[in-house]
């Protein structure tokens, strides 16, 4: 499948437009739309009600989800005029390593939910389109299974981070994450517990407590948890996958909090970067560095954990200005478009995470699906900063001088 293929060699984004006016010329229409507004509805209309509602839904009364797409309208983009350039290079680098584009799949987990390809699909499509992608700890499947899907592509692993007692599967799921070459290890601060999810609520469905080994696939699947299983069970976890869902979700959400001692044993059992996934304070930035992990994604988790909170993006610029020359800060919630990576970037994010779009690809058409949103998003950002006269997205070019707030 990835024969001759290289990760440095991607295809211009734009080119997705052309080939698509070119289709057009013989009667062909895109079978998905280019329109990201369309990819939500298009997907629920195919997945079952627990699927969708685990998909599209957030904490509370979706105050926080609403405030992050509110917030992009506040930023508008002036353009620069009469700039004599090429098309925009939107390679980044972060932890010393080189991107082709500033963005990547972000941490989403139970994928088959929304399609059987699940974790097959996303990855396979992370690595033809040349981004990383970030395995979640809820992935359902294992790590093996992913790592042969992505292939030549690029794997960050993302932690739910188990409490300390259970530090001996912490140190498993690393160890295994290493193991298949995962470069960077995401550690996500905000979910020791699932938020309160009126539309999950509804369907009294937790994909964690089904039976069906899609919600803990990867955990059930690790050896320390398997061992200690069948010690203290005296049966293996697929004799009772009902106990076994129960305890391996305990296990990652234990309903307290860990604290910032703790990231030493992080530190201690993860030998590349770290970065913190979840921050939203000034405060906790300065944590951060403090307590020497090498980045940050400054994000609310689409506001599926905490309700009536604050839109992640309006916090990006104060975080940036208290720590953006300590950490690599990387960013997410709420991204659907090419003018909202423009915007996060200008306000200083490395780095990208896409959420809900491309888990809407997988569930509509698989990994042509994902392919479709990734080259969408990124030709869209392309042209859109091309069409606003900056020629890279390095800081010199791509900074808050090309934004306008509005306060309306
Ligand atoms: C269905 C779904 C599952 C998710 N699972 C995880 C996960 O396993 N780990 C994690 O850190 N974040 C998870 N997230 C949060 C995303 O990584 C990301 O922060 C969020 O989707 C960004 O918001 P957006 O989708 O509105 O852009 C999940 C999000 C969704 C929509």
């Amino acid at each position: 499948m990835y024969r001759n293929y290289s990760w440095y060699k991607a295809t211009e984004p734009k080119s997705y437009e052309s080939e698509i006016y070119d289709n057009g010329l013989n009667f062909e229409r895109p079978s998905i739309s280019v329109d990201p507004s369309k990819w939500e509805p298009l997907a629920i209309e195919r997945l079952s009600k627990d699927a969708a509602g685990y998909v599209y839904g957030s904490a509370g009364t979706r105050e926080t989800t609403d405030k992050n797409h509110e917030s992009y309208k506040r930023w508008s983009i002036i353009p620069n005029r009469l700039v004599k350039s090429d098309f925009p290079d939107l390679r980044t680098k972060l932890f010393g390593r080189e991107y082709s584009f500033p963005i990547a799949l972000g941490p989403v987990g139970v994928q088959r939910i929304v399609n059987p390809e699940g974790e097959h699909g996303s990855s396979k499509a992370a690595t033809l389109e040349h981004v990383p992608y970030v395995i979640s700890t809820a992935a359902s499947m294992s790590f093996e299974e992913i790592a042969e899907s992505s292939g030549p592509g690029e794997r960050w692993y993302q932690l739910y981070w188990p409490s300390n007692e259970n530090n001996d599967i912490t140190a498993s799921l690393l160890k295994r994450a290493k193991s298949i070459d995962c470069k960077v290890l995401v550690v996500t601060l905000d979910t020791y517990i699932l938020g309160w999810r009126p539309s999950d609520m509804d369907n009294g469905y937790d994909p964690f407590l089904k039976p069906d080994k899609i919600g803990v696939a990867l955990g059930l699947s690790d050896p320390v948890f398997r061992k200690r299983f069948k010690q203290e069970h005296g049966v293996e976890v697929e004799e009772d996958l009902h106990k076994a869902a129960r305890e391996f979700s305990g296990i990652i959400f234990p309903g307290l909090s860990h604290d910032w001692e703790d990231l030493k044993f992080i530190r201690e059992n993860w030998d590349g970067p770290i970065v913190l996934k979840g921050i939203q304070s000034v405060a906790d930035a300065k944590k951060a560095a403090e307590f020497g992990v090498d980045g940050i994604v400054v994000s609310n988790h689409g506001g599926r954990q905490q309700d009536g909170g604050v839109a992640s993006l309006t916090m990006l610029p104060k975080i940036v200005d208290a720590v953006g020359d300590k950490l690599e800060i990387l960013f997410d919630s709420g991204i659907r478009s090419g003018s909202d990576i423009v915007k996060a970037l200008a306000l200083g994010a490395k780095m990208v995470l896409i959420g809900r779009p491309y888990i809407y690809g997988l569930g509509i058409a698989g990994t042509k699906g994902v392919r479709h949103v990734i080259r969408c998003l990124l030709g869209d950002l392309e042209l859109t900063l091309h069409l606003s006269g900056v020629p890279s997205i390095a800081p010199e070019h791509l900074n808050r001088d090309l934004l306008l707030y509005e306060d309306h």
